[in-house]
């Protein structure tokens, strides 16, 4: 029996604020707390579609395939704008696994074999409707059938980077990688690592 038995939300309404790239609106919602009483909340929800991560590791060389690209809300607070992640896209329309496949290959180049599904996470479930989905591969260096970098016609401008997984590790102590999905990943990595071969 949890203290929110009897809690629950009801939207009354909800106002577009902006709609071009992604919607932005708010919600008036008769919150019902936990005691009982209901309150009349608002509340600004910017409707991110799902997306796919991928860890690519490499257990000969014990390396992991990292992308590198700018940024726009990284500069806006005053941090490092190239930032270091791993491969990751949205997911159009497509399903997680065939989308994860689809940004590898369009970002470093490497055609994934088998694809294992890891866990899904919302990444900033207080305001953002963004749910990532997380995936890992086993890649060697024959798998890398191009170069990757992004879509040109997107003005994708990415930089694929191999690290060992030790020193990816390293960079998110030293300030370096520190993109949440990145991190979660490598994390995953470091506790399984024994499993990826
Ligand atoms: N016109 C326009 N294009 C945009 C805008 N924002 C992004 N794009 C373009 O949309 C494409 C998105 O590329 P993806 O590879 O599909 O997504 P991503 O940017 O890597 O997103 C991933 O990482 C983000 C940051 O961690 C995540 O927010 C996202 O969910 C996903 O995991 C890129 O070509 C980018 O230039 C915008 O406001 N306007
Ligand atoms: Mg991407």
């Amino acid at each position: 029996m949890t203290k929110f038995e009897k809690a629950k939300a009801e939207i009354v309404s909800e106002k577009t604020l902006a709609d071009q790239w992604t919607r932005l609106s708010s919600f008036d919602l008769d919150y019902t707390d936990s005691r009982g009483e209901k309150h009349r909340l608002k509340r600004e929800v910017y409707h991110r579609t799902p997306a796919a991560c991928i860890l690519l590791y490499d257990p000969k060389r014990e390396t992991v395939v990292l992308v590198r690209q700018f940024r726009l809300p990284a500069q806006l607070v005053g941090e490092p704008a190239w930032m270091i992640e791993v491969p990751a896209g949205l997911l159009d329309g497509d399903d997680p696994e065939a989308a994860i496949r689809r940004e590898a290959m369009e970002e470093t180049g490497f055609r994934v074999r088998d694809v294992r599904f890891l866990f899904k996470a919302m990444t900033s479930p207080g305001a953002i409707t963004e749910i990532i989905h997380f995936f890992a591969a086993v890649i060697d260096t024959s798998d890398r059938v191009a170069d990757g970098g992004g879509l040109a016609e997107e003005h994708e401008d990415i930089e694929v980077l191999e690290v060992r997984l030790a020193e990816a590790m390293a960079m998110i102590e030293s300030g370096d990688i520190y993109d949440a999905k990145t991190i979660m990943l490598l994390q995953w990595a470091t506790l399984n690592v024994a499993t990826l071969r």
